[in-house]
């Protein structure tokens, strides 16, 4: 009890920190500043108009000497090795440095290329004389809904400096770099989340974590084992099926994509924020790929509609220093839809496929309708928090995770 109090007191006493502290770069950046929370006289909307494209710097920025700009070509074997390799040793960590985000070459393929891509958007920054890629940052191109204003954004993804370059101020020249290139496209904002309060979140989700291989889980650290309970108590606590309940769950095929896209359009019309697929987006994103997406469909045995959808995008996890294991697989919700099958049930079909599969942990964000099944499926809540941000756009107020309906890789 004193426990949760004490967490809930410091998690606010950080909030506080973070919005008072000084942000040399954001502070300059078209985005809702702390100073203007609660400021009902600006209107919601793009905060700065769009230039003329003869008006957007031709050039690049300056990066300091020894660093020379690379478009990362994500076709070539070799450039998207680079580009793991880098992310693999260098991207995102837990707190306490247990854990490395390691997002697979095939994965970092789907992410990159979605239809309408821009190859430019995929920078890179090479040391001038070695060649070594130590930095990157990418945008690829979405169309999002805010309320009722379908806007052209660039989602910015993959920000990344190399460990030993750290806290030199390449970020914002990263970011600046991304953002021009974005305006030679004439596109004027951007979708992005980060694990890092930055001026001015839309909305702060929570992960919650199911548990499908407890006992790897707590020998690496991941989860610890809950109070009075025993390892093997643990484990029948989070058995599954050995098979799915719901008649009719099918993997998704190509010629579920016209379903599949009305199913999801009119699912995601209830949200403020969500993107505005097509059926090209559609196939792109939600068609299975082998170890990296997985989407299932119910096709109703009399009607043979399709009435609900649930998927999962896999990303693993390096464990950094445990010697009996590398890698924590983690499955990842995506977007799901339930029109006849409970959500409860559906999602405990997904947890049921994921086991099937291998994976160590189902993690969810508390969007969408997400926690109506939390915690009645054993979801528990993790420590990391994902905040949502738009460039260039002004919401009156900040969202609930309920109203939210994007869900970024
Ligand atoms: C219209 C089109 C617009 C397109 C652009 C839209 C915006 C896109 C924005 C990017 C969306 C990215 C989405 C993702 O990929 S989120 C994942 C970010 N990546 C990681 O966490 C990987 C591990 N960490 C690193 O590689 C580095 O620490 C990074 C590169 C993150 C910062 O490098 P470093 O640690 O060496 O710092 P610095 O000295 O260069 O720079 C310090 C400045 O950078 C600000 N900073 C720190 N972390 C982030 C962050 N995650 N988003 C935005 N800004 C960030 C920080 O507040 C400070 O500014 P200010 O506080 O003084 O003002
Ligand atoms: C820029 N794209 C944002 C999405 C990237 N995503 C998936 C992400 N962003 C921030 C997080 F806080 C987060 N969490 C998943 C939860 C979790 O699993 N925490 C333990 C853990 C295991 N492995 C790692 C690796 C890095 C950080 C925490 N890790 C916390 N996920």
């Amino acid at each position: 009890k004193n426990d949760a109090s004490l967490e809930t007191l410091v998690k606010k006493f950080q909030d506080t920190l973070s919005s008072s502290k000084k942000h040399k770069f954001w502070e300059t950046q078209p985005v809702g500043q702390f100073k203007d929370i609660g400021n009902s006289t600006l209107s919601e909307g793009p905060i700065e108009p769009p230039a003329p494209l003869s008006e957007v710097k031709q050039e690049p920025y300056n990066l300091p000497s020894p660093y020379e700009w690379t478009t990362c070509d994500m076709d070539s074997e070799e450039t998207c090795s680079e580009v793991y390799n880098l992310l693999m040793n260098n991207y995102v960590e837990d707190d306490e440095n247990m854990f490395r985000f390691n997002y697979s070459k095939e994965f970092l393929r789907w992410a990159l290329r979605p239809p309408g891509y821009f190859k430019s958007w995929h920078i890179g920054v090479r040391v001038k004389t070695s060649k070594k890629l130590v930095a990157f940052i990418t945008g690829v191109p979405a169309r999002i809904r805010v309320r009722e204003e379908v806007v052209n954004m660039a989602e910015i993804n993959f920000l990344c400096v190399h460990k030993k370059l750290r806290s030199k101020r390449l970020a914002p020249v990263m970011i600046k770099e991304v953002t021009r290139r974005v305006h030679l496209e004439n596109i004027w904002q951007a979708a992005y989340t980060a694990g890092v309060v930055l001026p001015t979140p839309i909305t702060t989700c929570q992960y919650w974590h199911r548990s499908l291989n407890p006992k790897k889980l707590i020998d690496v650290g991941f989860s610890r084992l809950g109070a009075r309970m025993t390892m093997s108590r643990t484990i029948k606590l989070y058995k599954l099926p050995d098979s799915t309940a719901t008649p009719g769950l099918r993997k998704m095929e190509l010629h579920d994509v016209p379903a599949v896209t009305r199913l999801l359009k009119s699912y995601l019309g209830q949200f403020a924020v969500a993107p505005d697929f097509d059926e090209d987006d559609v196939e792109h994103w939600l068609l299975p790929t082998e170890n990296v997406v997985d989407s299932y469909l119910v096709e109703s045995p009399e009607t043979h509609e399709i009435t609900d959808f649930c998927s999962f995008y896999t990303l693993p996890s390096s464990i950094l220093g445990n010697q009996n294991y590398t890698t924590l697989k983690a499955a990842y919700s995506y977007y799901n839809v339930s029109t006849k099958t409970p959500l409860l049930q559906l999602m405990n079909d997904a947890l049921v496929v994921a086991k099937q599969k291998d994976y160590d942990v189902f993690n969810a964000l508390d969007v969408m309708q997400n926690e109506s099944f939390l915690k009645e499926l054993k979801f528990g809540p993790g420590d990391g928090q994902l905040h949502y941000y738009l460039y260039n756009y002004r919401l009156q107020h900040a969202l609930k995770p309920s109203e939210l309906g994007l869900v970024l890789l």
